[in-house]
């Protein structure tokens, strides 16, 4: 089992990346596919005159602070335009695709968190009516009714809370959270860079391989919103996901690619190249 999360940042290419995953499914690997749509949902909520905030924590991770207006925002892109413009793009390719978000079957839970602490000027501030949360359950039941029925999912958050609220959960650690349950070999976290950068930008500075019991310490490379695909990475590992591979989206084949050892690898050297 591989699980593909792809990001929703500018320049991935979503039509190379929906016909490998179509020849990998046709090849018989079973695949589920989660993705994002961060720069999207940028575009529309300023286009809707909601302009997206974004906050730092104390320990920071930087999220979006998502008030009930954002979360319908951030609905009608990620289950929206993005999820099903995969799933087309896929059917198209043959491929029987069922896109869901984490509210449908209760896929993804968690715990609703309303209120968010920002530090803003040197200042740590209370908010409060946020809809964000981490994943802590995943319900496989749903998925598993639908590969064993040849179907190829394609997850997006949102989230369910544990009384049913849509929260805006990070893909990265959904992904990792989903590869886990479901004891996938190999999770990858696909989007608009090469891999882990040592010299983000510089894309020559890519770490090949990190091992799997040391992935916090390379925690230092990573800003901003490569942070939670560093956290994701050490939790899937941790919870026994063979091998995690930061990849590049941008690219023709981007998932046989990233199979085949190209991007920043996570793992065991003995899982490195399975
Ligand atoms: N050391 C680093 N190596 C590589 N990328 C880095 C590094 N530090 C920060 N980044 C940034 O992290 C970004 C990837 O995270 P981001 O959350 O934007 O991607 P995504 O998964 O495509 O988005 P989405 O939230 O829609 O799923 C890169 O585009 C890059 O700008």
């Amino acid at each position: 089992m591989i699980i593909v999360k792809v990001g929703g940042s500018l320049g991935i290419d979503y039509d190379a990346l929906c016909r490998d995953i179509a020849a990998l499914y046709k090849a018989g690997e079973k695949l589920i596919l989660v993705h994002g749509g961060s720069a999207e949902t940028n575009r529309v909520a300023e286009a809707l005159g909601h302009p997206p905030r974004f906050i730092t924590s104390p320990s920071g991770y930087t999220s979006r602070f998502t008030d009930r207006e954002t979360i319908e925002i951030f609905e009608m892109v990620y289950c929206g335009k993005m999820n099903k413009g995969i799933v087309e793009r896929l059917q198209r390719l043959g491929v029987n695709a069922v896109g869901l978000s984490g509210l449908d079957g209760r896929v993804f839970e968690g715990k609703h968190k309303d209120s968010v602490r920002s530090v803003e000027n040197g200042k740590v501030k209370l908010l409060r009516g946020d809809h964000t949360g981490t994943v802590e359950k995943v319900n496989t039941h749903l998925i598993e009714l639908l590969l064993d029925n040849g179907y190829l999912p394609v997850l997006t958050p949102p989230a369910s809370s544990y009384e049913g609220v849509a929260i805006n959960v990070d893909g990265d650690r959904a992904a990792a959270a989903l590869a886990t349950a479901l004891k996938a070999h190999t999770l990858m976290m696909l989007s608009n860079v090469p891999g882990l950068l040592r010299e983000y930008p510089n894309e020559d500075s890519l770490i090949p391989f990190i091992p799997a019991t040391d992935v916090e310490s390379y925690m230092g490379f990573a800003q901003d919103r490569m942070k939670k695909k560093v956290l994701g990475a050490a939790e899937a590992v941790a919870g026994g996901v063979g091998r995690v591979i930061f990849g590049d989206a941008r690219i023709e084949n981007p998932v046989s690619a990233a199979l085949s050892g190209k991007g920043t690898v996570v793992a065991d050297k003995a899982n490195a190249a399975d």
